[in-house]
Parts: structure tokens; C-alpha cells; sequence
């Protein structure tokens, strides 16, 4: 098939590694699980800790069925999509072809692009460097927000107030900035009780 109109379609998609693991952050934090990151993001969160994937050209185009083939080699029957900015992407013919083979599906997203796919999952982790698009917020189940600066709270709380109510609300230390703002986030968390911590564990337990 022509990649151009595969990757259109969402039947080929640029992908930049697969591997299985344990789920690092969020509220499935612990939980193994097969990544599938795809390449390609134009959002350029400057503390991204994945800037390698921007560029979508870098990276092999592969049929979605090669994809899943991948995940279905490991025991565990959670998938997450990320990236780079996975909802680049169309995401419905990935999704369906995953839920087909029994997995439950996650994504880790910046909502920046119109919402795709079907998951069982969505973890939605706005950005100020590109502004979500108003799909997300009826899909979001989890909001995290990364708190790189001491005006995040702030981001953080003008996103909780567009998502739906059931929505798990979490504030995530931007990794070189943990030590210097983990006293405010602990002490924002203790006071505001609808939030909780996320913290990136896999970097802590020197895992992919
Ligand atoms: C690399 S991003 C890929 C998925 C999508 N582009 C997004 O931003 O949600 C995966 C998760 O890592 C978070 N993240 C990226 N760089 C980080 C950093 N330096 N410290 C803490 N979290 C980070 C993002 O906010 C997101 O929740
Ligand atoms: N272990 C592990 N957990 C993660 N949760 C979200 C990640 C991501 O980069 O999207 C990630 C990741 O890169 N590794
Ligand atoms: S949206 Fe995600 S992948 Fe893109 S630059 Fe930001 S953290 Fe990195
Ligand atoms: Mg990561």
C-alpha cells in the first residue's frame, strides 16, 4: 500500500519503538503494559523527555497489523499509545484491530489534535505550547498536568474546570524540576483534595 495514504487512512502508522513494560505514571502506575510509540509531534513542550520523536519522518512507517503482532508476543493485555502526539494520527483502525485481539487500550495524549480511536483509557496531559482541542475534554478519564513552572497550578486547575466531573485529576513533576517544586506540589495536593500525585516511577526504577 502507498504509505502516504496508509498512514491517511490509519492503517500504516509511523511507529519509533514498541516495547513491553510496567506503566510508570498516572493512575495505572505499576501496571505492565506494551507501548506502542508513535513518531511525530508538533506541540514542543520545551522539557519534553522524548524530543526524539518529533520528527515523524524519522521514523518506519508499519501496517497496523505489524503493530499489534508486537503486543500480542508479551503475556500482558494492556496496550498504551504514545508518543510523540499520537492523535496525529487517525486511531480508529489501530483501536479497533487492538480490541479485536482482547487488549485494553490506554493513550497518553496532549489532546492538541482532533480525537480518534477507541480506548478504555484516555490520560490527557494539556500543554501550554500548543492548546488541546475541545474533543478531548468529553473523552479525558485522567488529567495530568506536568508542573514545570509555579504558574502550572494555575494551567492545571483552568483544565480541571473543562473536563467532565469523573475525570481523575493528577499533577506531575516535570523531571528536572522535581526537588525544587515537591514541597508546593505536596502541600497543593494535602490542600486540594480532588487532586492527586503522579510520578514518573519507570525513571526511578531505571526502566524503559
Ligand atoms: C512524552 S509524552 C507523549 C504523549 C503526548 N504527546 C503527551 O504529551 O501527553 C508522555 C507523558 O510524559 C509527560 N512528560 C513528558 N516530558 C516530561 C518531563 N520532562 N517530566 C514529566 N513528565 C513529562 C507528558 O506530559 C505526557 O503525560
Ligand atoms: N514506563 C513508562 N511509563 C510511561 N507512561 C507514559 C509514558 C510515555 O512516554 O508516554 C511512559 C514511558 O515512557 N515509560
Ligand atoms: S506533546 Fe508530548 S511528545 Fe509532544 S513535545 Fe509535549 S511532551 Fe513531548
Ligand atoms: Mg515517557
Amino acid at each position: 500500500m502507498d504509505k502516504t495514504k496508509g498512514v491517511k487512512e490509519g492503517l500504516m502508522l509511523p511507529l519509533m519503538e514498541a516495547f513491553y513494560t510496567i506503566q510508570g505514571e498516572g493512575v495505572y502506575s505499576g501496571v505492565p503494559a506494551y507501548f506502542i510509540r508513535l513518531g511525530g509531534c508538533d506541540v514542543g513542550c520545551v522539557w519534553c523527555d522524548v524530543k526524539e520523536s518529533w520528527e515523524a519522518g524519522k521514523w518506519p512507517v508499519i501496517p497496523i497489523e505489524e503493530i499489534v503482532e508486537g503486543a500480542l508476543e508479551y503475556p500482558g493485555r494492556m496496550v498504551v499509545i504514545t508518543g510523540g502526539e499520537p492523535l496525529m494520527y487517525n486511531l480508529n483502525p489501530l483501536t479497533a484491530l487492538l480490541k479485536e485481539n482482547g487488549f485494553a487500550i490506554h493513550i497518553e495524549t496532549s489532546g492538541a489534535h482532533p480525537f480518534s480511536g477507541d480506548f478504555d483509557w484516555v490520560c490527557f496531559s494539556p500543554k501550554k505550547f500548543k492548546a488541546p482541542h475541545p474533543s478531548i475534554y468529553k473523552k479525558a478519564d485522567e488529567l495530568k498536568v506536568v508542573i514545570f513552572h509555579k504558574s502550572d497550578f494555575e494551567f492545571a486547575e483552568k483544565h480541571a474546570s473543562l473536563v467532565q466531573e469523573t475525570c481523575v485529576k493528577s499533577i506531575q513533576p516535570e523531571w528536572s524540576k522535581a526537588k525544587l517544586y515537591m514541597d508546593s506540589i505536596v502541600e497543593y495536593v494535602k490542600s486540594n483534595p480532588d487532586w492527586k500525585i503522579s510520578l514518573q516511577t519507570h525513571k526511578f526504577m531505571d526502566i524503559p
